[in-house]
């Protein structure tokens, strides 16, 4: 579930944190806003969430708020409570206490597919593809919650079925060129390399038109490399509009990619800042050295 080495700040390569202005290659604009014109207000608030398993406090009084357009990192040792927060804010879980808006409204107690629409789209730690369909097919799943082609005109391929069908089939495949994986469009997912399989996760994710994109460790299992492409891959998701959150124990791509973190220990907020002030955090240090606070 989660890699067997968690990184020291030590380890986190400051070269890192620098911009890198590139086009993007998909064809998708360069000219997305900047960052500053769309960032600012709040679009989602954890506030004063706590969430037990029985006597397990998973998340306990755990407070943050997401402005829009930023990208925004969940850090924390194992079993800090990562994913319980995104399992919270996707409808997975209920919180036991709190509350959790986007864009101003409740979000507790809706259906994941109601969150969905609403506009948080989510991966997950693991590849949860549908292996006998093709790549373009598994994007147009995602691009199909926004159909509203009725049941009526599915069953008897009314016109506007057949537009809804053309337009999603065309979205799916820009998606897939942005994320870089056009030419496996018709290979089953099955197929496909373990990371052109997490780019297609995050293909179909975008499909759902999302204001905010929710990744759990993308980066779990990519070499280097990968791992680059992946950080040019999110700033580009953000330059369309998009704000992320992003869960990831690399903290190489962490430090190089977000604008802001929180640091959660033991399912409490232990810090939140920007990477830098994160980094030099004695609390959070401690945490990851595993050391007392007091003794760090
Ligand atoms: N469904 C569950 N039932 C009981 N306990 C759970 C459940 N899910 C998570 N927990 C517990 O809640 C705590 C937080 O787990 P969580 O998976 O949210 O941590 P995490 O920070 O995502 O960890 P990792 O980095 O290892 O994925 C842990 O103690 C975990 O064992």
């Amino acid at each position: 579930m989660t890699e067997p080495h968690q990184e020291t700040p030590e380890e986190w390569d400051r070269e890192n944190a620098r911009p890198v202005d590139e086009a993007a290659p998909t064809g998708k604009p360069a000219s997305a806003p900047a960052r500053n014109d769309v960032r600012g207000d709040v679009l989602l608030e954890v506030d004063h969430v706590t969430l037990r398993f029985g006597g397990v406090v998973a998340l306990n009084d755990v407070s943050f708020s997401l402005r829009k357009g930023e990208i925004f990192g969940l850090i924390g040792p194992n079993g800090a409570g990562k994913t319980t927060c995104f399992n919270a804010m996707t409808g997975v879980y209920r919180p036991t206490e709190g509350a959790i808006r986007f864009q101003g409204e409740s979000i507790v107690g809706k259906k994941k597919h109601q969150i969905t629409r609403g506009g948080i789209a989510r991966t997950f730690q693991n590849v949860r593809l549908f292996p006998e369909m093709t790549a373009l097919e598994n994007v147009m799943v995602g691009a199909d919650a926004h159909h509203k082609t009725s049941v009526i005109s599915a069953l008897f391929r009314l016109p506007r079925f057949w537009r809804e069908e053309k337009s999603g089939r065309q979205r799916s495949l820009e998606l897939l060129r942005f994320v870089g994986i056009a030419h496996r469009a018709g290979d089953v997912s099955r197929n496909l390399s373990y990371g052109e399989q997490r780019r297609l996760e995050i293909a179909r994710a975008l499909a759902t038109n999302p204001t905010l994109l929710c990744l759990d460790e993308p980066a779990a299992g990519f070499n280097p490399a990968e791992k680059e492409d992946l950080l040019q891959l999110i700033r580009r998701i953000r330059d369309t509009g998009v704000t992320v959150l992003l869960i990831e124990h690399d903290m190489r791509l962490v430090m190089g990619v977000t604008d802001r973190i929180v640091v959660l220990e033991f399912g409490k907020k232990i810090a939140e800042g920007t990477p830098a002030e994160v980094r030099d955090n004695p609390a959070v240090i401690a945490a990851y050295l595993g050391v007392p606070t007091d003794a760090a």
